[in-house]
């Protein structure tokens, strides 16, 4: 399935999780076989031909992509958690969202130093969640160059925002006035 075609899949939901937010639901993509395995391929492609050497995820819906991405490539997945899940010893920064505020923590020693590691999540809206994991995994000795979604919505400005920060970014669909 082309990138057009998955977008399709994606179902849009008014007023969720706040007044006038429109929610971007990926439920219905990965509920979908072929979808959710062409959506896979399109970053693993994408990933690959940045060289990525790991792949980082955001908890919760960037998990769902970022390790089946990080399977297709033979590399290890960093997960990118919500606070006080990890065992050990974490480092961890607060962030803010489209609808709030939140924080983010990783466990420093899945890094090794200048790895080169890919940001893959399900949907950039400010950017406030991949700024924050990648301001998090290059603190703890990664390189990180690239971010990859599935869906922006550029008006957001969340890609513009990863840029401006040194990032590469690409997303397989946008909404446009989200
Ligand atoms: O670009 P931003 O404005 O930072 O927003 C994008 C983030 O928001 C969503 O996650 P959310 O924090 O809602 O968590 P979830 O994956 O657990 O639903 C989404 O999966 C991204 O991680
Ligand atoms: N509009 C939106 N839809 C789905 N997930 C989001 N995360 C942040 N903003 C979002």
């Amino acid at each position: 399935m082309s990138p057009d075609d998955l977008k399709h899949l994606v179902r849009s939901v008014p007023d969720f999780p706040a007044p006038g937010v429109l929610f971007r639901d990926i439920t219905t993509l990965i509920a979908h076989g072929d979808g959710l395995r062409a959506a896979v391929g399109h970053l693993a492609d994408r990933a690959r031909s940045r060289g990525a050497e790991s792949i980082a995820g955001m908890e919760a819906r960037g998990f769902i992509f970022g390790a089946a991405v990080a399977i297709e490539l033979g590399v290890g997945f960093v997960p990118v958690r919500k606070p006080g899940k990890l065992p050990v010893a974490t480092i961890g920064i607060d962030y803010d969202l489209e609808y709030g505020t939140d924080r983010l923590e990783i466990d420093p020693t899945a890094i090794r130093p200048g790895q080169r590691i890919a940001i893959v999540d399900d949907l950039i809206a400010t950017g406030g969640t991949a700024l924050a994991a990648a301001a998090l995994l290059r603190r703890a000795g990664a390189t990180v160059a690239d971010a990859l979604f599935v869906i922006d919505l550029p008006d957001l400005g969340g890609a513009e925002r990863l840029r401006a920060a040194g990032l590469a970014v690409d997303a397989l669909m946008a909404f446009p006035g989200h």
